[in-house]
């Protein structure tokens, strides 16, 4: 595949520092070329590292803060105070401590009990920040990946994998807590450019299904991520990508 690039690290240090550099390069372009960045994050464990880097120096200047908007790629259906909210997360480890306008924070209010409510009111405030009616093209996803290829809360055999029509919708996962929201398969091949960050022995076998072996979305879902106009970039530690044949 032509948009896709994939670099192995001896640690999850040097792999968030490069990540950083990344995410940073990015966002000046995004910004040089249409005059913001559009974020979208993850959740998981895997990013805050990153997220500790971009929220210091030599890194957090580097970033014109007032001009970009953050959003995420899937949420837990708990309360943004819980420990289990990806909200929380990005927002302890570096959105509170960056100068973001709040009003750029744009969490998914997935603790609402009309999940199909909250999922079509992130929708309208997507395509209400990126005024379209359509798809939105963030300029950069961030994902990670769990250890049976599940990436944002879209995981094996689930009907999410073939939702083609909504951009948000509610599921139930197989990893608890199971209630998420998560973004469908429509936005995550929009984007400009996605980087997925993926460490660990255990995801090894699956980094290479996803990388190497056939294609099987229903599978292997981070098989999804083939953005039409966009790249990928799959940033590895030495575990993660112990079983690939090909390491660049
Ligand atoms: O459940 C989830 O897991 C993936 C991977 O998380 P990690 O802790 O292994 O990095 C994450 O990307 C996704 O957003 C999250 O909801």
């Amino acid at each position: 595949m032509q948009n896709r690039h994939i670099s192995v690290y001896s640690s999850l240090d040097t792999l968030s520092q490069a990540a950083a550099r990344y995410v940073i390069q990015v966002a000046q372009e995004a910004i040089v070329s249409h005059g913001r960045f559009t974020f979208a994050l993850s959740g998981g464990n895997t990013p805050k590292a990153l997220f500790k880097l971009l929220a210091a120096e030599p890194y957090t200047s580097q970033i014109d803060w007032n001009l970009v908007d953050i959003f995420w790629s899937d949420e837990r259906c708990v309360p943004p105070e819980s420990e289990d909210s990806s909200y929380r997360l990005a927002m302890d480890t570096m959105l509170s401590k960056v100068p973001i306008p709040a009003s750029q924070i744009h969490r998914m209010h997935a603790e609402e009990k009309d999940r199909d409510a909250a999922s079509q009111a992130y929708t309208e405030e997507m395509r209400r920040v990126f005024g379209t009616s359509g798809t939105p093209a963030f300029d950069l996803i961030l994902l990670g990946m769990g250890p049976e290829a599940h990436t944002a809360s879209l995981f094996p055999h689930q009907p999410s994998l073939q939702e083609r029509e909504r951009l948000v919708m509610p599921v139930s996962v197989p990893k608890p807590p199971p209630a998420r929201l998560t973004l469908t398969p429509p936005v995550l091949q929009a984007p400009r450019h996605v980087l997925f960050l993926v460490t660990g022995q255990d995801k090894a076998e699956a980094v290479k299904e996803v990388i190497e072996g056939a294609r099987n979305p229903d599978e292997y879902p981070a098989q999804l991520v083939q953005p039409t106009q966009g790249d990928v970039t799959w940033l590895f530690d030495t575990a993660a990508a112990s079983q690939l044949t090909h390491k660049a």
